[in-house]
């Protein structure tokens, strides 16, 4: 298989947002920093410096993004270039995207040697595939089993355990949710872990798909949730209790009326992914449709919103 290796050179102070913003978007991000910035932040160096400087960027950082070989590059680079004409970034006339197609590493599996069990809310713990057998929990605990894969969704992203948390807060037993865009599965195997089988998740993507129907058979809930392609709601027709969506704010606006007339009256939408600076402006627009805000949760300059249908 083949990867799609997007390159950004920009200073250091945009590696916050840029990368916060690219991990929602790709497969997987990483950073190079430039051998002066090693040099200011690493006291004991000398391992780094025997180093050939060539593996460095000059200067700045370099950020390395992700995607598999069936995105259609040409609109993933649009994307993230109105990302950064629109974002609040430091001398973005010197950012420098490249892009190059390169063959599938190891790195895939990379990631597993730092992913392990953690709890996530009250009750929510997160038990990767591998590490299942040994975990040693609560009574109360409940347990979502994963391997995310390639796809979106490990728990850890504040995006998503926010709407955890907003999960464990929200759905009662017998709900009907839909979880849009669902990554990994783990919002929706979260909601049957709260009691409930009328469960829909979608994606637009077919590797999350993919994914998510391999973690639903490790969590024993494949017969609970319905599994489809889509485009947000745009071809739906169900009415439901909870309208669930972790994607990026200008998503998060195309929906809305859409999630007002899918909801059954004081239904909830639980809407993530949406950076601080545009919170405000998708709170608006909610409370237009006819949403009423009931909390929102900050997490590292990421915002999530439950807003009730009243
Ligand atoms: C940030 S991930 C969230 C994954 C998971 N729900 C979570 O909370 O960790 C966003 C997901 O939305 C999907 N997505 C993006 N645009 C979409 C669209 N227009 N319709 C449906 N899904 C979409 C992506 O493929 C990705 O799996």
């Amino acid at each position: 298989m083949k990867w799609h290796e997007v390159a950004i050179h920009t200073k250091e102070e945009n590696e916050e947002k840029l990368s916060a913003y690219l991990n929602t978007v790709s497969k997987g991000v990483s950073i190079e920093h430039s051998i002066d910035i090693l040099r200011g932040k690493i006291d004991d160096f000398d391992e780094k410096f025997r180093l050939d400087p060539k593996d460095y960027p000059a200067s700045d950082i370099r950020i390395l993004v992700y995607f598999d070989e069936t995105q259609n590059m040409d609109a993933k680079l649009q994307e993230i270039e109105a990302f950064i004409g629109e974002a609040d970034l430091a001398s973005k006339e010197d950012i420098r995207i490249t892009h190059e197609v390169i063959e599938e590493a190891d790195w895939e599996n990379e990631w597993k040697k730092h992913f392990h069990s953690f709890r996530v809310s009250d009750t929510f713990v997160i038990v990767p595939s591998w590490e299942m057998e040994d975990y040693k929990y609560h009574e109360a605990d409940r347990l979502i089993k994963l391997d995310p894969g390639m796809a979106f969704g490990t728990g850890d992203h504040p995006t998503t355990s926010m709407c955890l948390r907003f999960i464990e807060k929200t759905v009662k037993p017998g709900d009907s949710i839909i979880d849009v865009g669902t990554g990994s599965g783990i919002l929706s195997i979260a909601a049957h872990l709260m009691g409930t089988d009328e469960i829909k998740a979608t994606d637009i993507d077919e590797l999350s798909i993919k994914v998510a129907q391999e973690n639903f058979v490790l969590n024993d809930c494949e017969e609970a949730i319905r599994l489809e392609t889509a485009d947000l709601l745009k071809e739906e027709d169900g009415k439901y209790d909870v309208v669930i969506a972790n994607i990026l704010a200008h998503v998060i606006e195309e929906m809305i009326e859409d999630a007002y007339v899918r909801l059954n009256s004081n239904g909830y939408f639980i809407a993530s992914g949406i950076i601080v600076e545009k919170h405000e402006r998708i709170m608006e627009k909610m409370k237009t449709a006819g949403f009423s805000i009931r909390e929102i949760l900050e997490d590292n300059g990421w915002v999530s919103i439950l807003a009730e249908k009243v």
